[in-house]
């Protein structure tokens, strides 16, 4: 079971949103990280085969999709960022109608859909109307219906928008639950989504994947250049406006803490620290980092 991007690329007009992606998935959890604008979603739906790629190709177990057609469709799971849920559907009519526009039977429908339901916590309220449920409740119905048909590939454009801190947790135990014999691909810009359920991390940024590989890796990357510093809040500022500064914070003293990613030891007072991925990911993503794609060098596959 492998899906694979062979120098996946979308261009709309003169702009790259997509430049030549190659990857290879195995069953897993894979998290797209980036920040909004880096075409995660515009990857996301070359991979779901609803939108055609301006080149490369998207290959399902060594075959092309656009020769697999409704075969490789069969097969895949999609949570899309901007999901329609039918406002006057139940939860469990909304479930059986998916079902039934999918091709599977109306006794299996029913069980299916009451287990999925069960198993994302709507059991409860699967006769109200989904205009009734919260964010957190529409979006783990978004998972169940993604699921509904057992795919093989379930691709998830940032599921966990507008959770609060708990729902994400329960959403994150859902996908990790799932994702057994899967292959699962959520794409997210907060790092702490895909932190602890992801088995390998891509890093999006401007089109290209930047960085790939375990969280252990990818942090293995940058060991030896996070530091934090206890500083007066002048020295702060001043850093702040010079260096690649992510975290910041101010003590009960008065005093600011920094932490910061920086070749050199940036203060007398600086002591290293051991890296998270969200210092890779300030890193890569700020501003002043130049440009880590080329300092990098792409990544493809
Ligand atoms: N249909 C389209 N026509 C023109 N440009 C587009 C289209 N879809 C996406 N883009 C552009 O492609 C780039 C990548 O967009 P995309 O939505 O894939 O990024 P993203 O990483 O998913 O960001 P977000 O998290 O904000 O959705 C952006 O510059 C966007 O403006």
């Amino acid at each position: 079971m492998e899906l694979k991007l062979d120098r996946l690329t979308k261009q709309f007009g003169a702009a790259i949103a997509v430049d030549r992606v190659s990857a290879a998935f195995s069953p897993g959890v894979y998290g797209l990280l980036g920040a909004n604008g880096a075409g995660k979603t515009t990857l996301m739906r070359m991979i779901c085969d609803v939108l055609k790629p301006t080149s490369g190709s998207v290959i399902w177990n060594g075959g092309p999709i656009e020769r697999l057609g409704a075969d490789y469709r069969a097969l895949l799971g999609y949570l899309p960022q901007d999901f329609g849920y039918y406002p006057d559907f139940t939860a469990l009519d909304f479930m059986l109608y998916l079902s039934a526009l999918k091709g599977i039977d109306g006794r299996m429908a029913k069980r299916r859909s009451m287990d999925l339901l069960d198993m994302v916590g709507l059991a409860d309220v699967s006769k109200r109307k989904i205009r009734t449920y919260s964010g957190g409740m529409k979006q783990r119905l978004g998972i169940a219906q993604a699921v509904i048909n057992d795919p093989k590939v379930l691709v998830l454009d940032e599921p966990t928008a507008g959770l609060d801190p708990k729902e994400r947790v329960r959403f994150r135990n859902i996908i990790s639950s799932f994702a057994q014999d899967k292959i699962v691909i959520l794409s997210t810009h907060i790092v702490s989504d895909v932190e602890y359920i992801a088995d390998e991390i891509l890093m999006m940024r401007a089109g290209s994947i930047v960085m790939a590989g375990t969280v252990a890796q990818i942090v293995a990357d940058i060991r030896g250049t996070v530091w934090e510093c206890g500083v007066t809040p002048q020295e702060a500022s001043a850093m702040a406006a010079s260096m690649n500064v992510g975290n910041l914070h101010y003590d009960r003293g008065g005093m600011a803490v920094v932490r910061l990613v920086s070749d050199t030891r940036p203060h007398p007072q600086a002591r290293l620290v051991e890296p998270t991925l969200e210092d890779v990911y300030l890193h890569l993503f700020s501003e002043q980092s130049g440009d880590a794609s080329g300092e990098r060098g792409a990544y493809h596959g």
